[in-house]
């Protein structure tokens, strides 16, 4: 007998109870605000709303705006510190940034500067932009070929820089990066200011659906033949701690899960050894977090009783 487990049972009896959470948080869609430091972000409709719901043992479900694409932004760190985990092992990549939660945002400089220059935790944009120094490759373009292949090695999902995005976070520069980067350099933590800029711009603008996002979670879900249990543990353990920056201690309360989120409105919430769900609505409140995301989220776990804890 197949053992049932709580996300089967979800997918089982979706998809009747996911529309009516998602008819109930449909008031919330589209409060918050939309980036404006990317152009080609502060420009999408905040209208949307799409969720999937990937369990392990069974097919995934899709509803809402599931065509509609955006970009990784920072559910890219997960991805990128499994990889540097398991091509370049825990020491190197402690070496480089700090396990710790900060109480200041994902691009706080004030963080970084009372870090003196050695990145709190790689969910944060310093820690992001130390580590894209461990991808091989002589450029952004390079680097972000490797980190794709290396994904779709194992995941079987194939990613691409959506260019208009990349052209858009190009044409305005993100002085706040700039200036982590600056200060990365300064205490020796990168090497090249330039490149690494460029290898973060170009995963940020990696492309994704709510399906596809969810896919590429079930990495860090379930126990596979490829990736080391104990990479896992750390990622997850990052993402439950710092997934959601200064409020990551609120969401674990409310939550109880692994969570990454990401500018664009992206949410991947892990539920360990069962699977993921990964949410988009482009509207976030002040913390980066999709608004409407984060509600129907919480409705999830709460009714199925997801939560670790
Ligand atoms: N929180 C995020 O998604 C941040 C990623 C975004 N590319 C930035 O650098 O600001």
């Amino acid at each position: 007998m197949t053992e049932q487990f709580p996300l089967g049972q979800l997918a089982q009896a979706a998809p009747a109870q996911l529309v009516q959470w998602m008819a109930e948080v449909q008031p919330l869609v589209g409060l918050g605000h939309l980036p404006q430091y990317v152009p080609e972000l502060a420009q999408v409709n905040p209208e949307t709303l799409a969720l999937a719901v990937q369990p392990a043992q069974a097919k995934l479900i899709g509803l809402g705006d599931v065509s509609c694409r955006f970009s990784l932004m920072s559910l890219m760190k997960p991805f990128l510190l499994l990889f540097v985990l398991e091509e370049q092992g825990a020491d190197i990549v402690f070496d480089r940034v700090g396990m710790l939660p900060s109480d200041q945002s994902f691009h706080s400089l004030k963080q970084l500067a009372a870090d003196r220059g050695h990145p709190r935790n790689p969910m944060l944009n310093s820690g992001a932009l130390s580590l894209v120094e461990l991808l091989p490759g002589r450029n952004g373009t390079e680097r972000c070929r490797v980190f794709c292949q290396w994904l779709q090695q194992k995941s079987g999902i194939a990613l691409t820089v959506d260019q208009t995005m990349l052209a858009s976070v190009r044409e305005l520069p993100n002085d706040t990066n700039r200036a982590l980067a600056q200060m990365l350099k300064n205490a020796g933590s990168i090497s090249s200011m330039a490149k690494a800029l460029d290898t973060y711009n170009q995963i940020c603008c990696l492309a994704v659906t709510v399906s596809a996002l969810a896919q590429l979670g079930l990495l860090l879900a379930v126990r596979q033949d490829c990736i080391q249990r104990r990479s896992q543990r750390i990622v997850n353990a990052l993402m439950l701690t710092s997934g959601v920056y200064e409020v990551s201690g609120e969401w674990a309360l409310r939550m109880g899960l692994p969570i990454k989120s990401g500018v664009s409105g992206g949410i991947l919430a892990i539920v360990p050894g069962e699977g993921t769900i990964a949410l988009y609505s482009p509207a976030i409140d002040d913390a980066g977090n999709s608004v409407a995301g984060a509600c129907l989220l919480e409705k999830i776990i709460q009714n199925f009783d997801l939560s670790l804890f």
